[in-house]
């Protein structure tokens, strides 16, 4: 017997100057699928992009994939505080709703990895039934911010930000997502965990 689940559709978008004019190889969305497709049950159809670190384009490739149907946007790159660094204004400019906790749950996060973890301004929205979240560049930030920290014995030291998601899209009605406990715990209240289909 197998078990059905819901399929989604997910944007994923890496914001680098120089990877998105071939400066280097874009390592952002190879992660970010990669992470994904060992987090989720779920069949995920991605939608994918490679642009410049211009506020305008991030904010209309944005909107472009919430249009799309994309249930979860992830974007890399661009939070930090160079000039060049547009993500959280382009991503704040389409945003319904923010969603200040995952933010700083990200950061207190990447403080176990790096001290400079503050110098992310990374921001977490909802545009319509989407929920938007920004990730810093380095591709190792990605599995970081969104699996969180784990011992040697993989027991988790401090939960990723991704736990919180699947419950956050159920709440603004998008399709039920269910994770690989392995990598990822997902946590809904009782009340809100559906029995499996088959
Ligand atoms: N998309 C990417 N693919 C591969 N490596 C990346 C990517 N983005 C960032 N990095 C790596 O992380 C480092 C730190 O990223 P940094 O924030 O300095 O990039 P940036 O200032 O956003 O520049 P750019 O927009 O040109 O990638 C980079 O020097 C690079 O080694
Ligand atoms: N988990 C994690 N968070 C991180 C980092 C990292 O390596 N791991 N790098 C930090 C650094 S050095 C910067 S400058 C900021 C912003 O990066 P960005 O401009 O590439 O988004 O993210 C920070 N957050």
């Amino acid at each position: 017997m197998s078990i059905a689940y819901d399929s989604i559709k997910i944007g994923i978008v890496s914001v680098s100057d120089r990877a998105s004019s071939g400066v280097y190889e874009d390592k952002g969305l190879p992660a970010l699928q990669d992470w994904l497709g060992r987090a989720l049950h779920n069949p995920v159809d991605y939608e994918a992009r490679l642009i410049a670190d211009e506020q305008a384009l991030i904010s209309q490739t944005l909107v472009e994939l919430v249009d799309a149907g994309c249930s979860l946007v992830l974007t890399t790159g661009g939070t930090g505080p160079a000039l060049r660094d547009v993500t959280p204004e382009a991503t704040l400019a389409v945003a319904d709703k923010e969603m200040p906790g995952f933010g700083e749950q990200m950061r207190q996060i990447s403080l176990r990895f790096v001290p400079t973890a503050i110098l992310s301004r990374q921001v977490v929205v909802i545009r319509g039934q989407c929920l938007i979240i920004n990730l810093p560049g380095q591709p190792k930030a990605i599995a970081e911010t969104l699996e969180g920290l784990k011992d040697a014995d993989g027991t988790q030291l401090v939960p990723g930000i991704f736990a919180a998601v699947p419950y956050c899209i159920d709440l603004i009605g998008g399709p039920y997502l269910e994770t690989q406990d392995a990598v990822c715990k997902a946590f809904r209240p009782k009340n809100a965990i559906r029995a499996p289909r088959s």
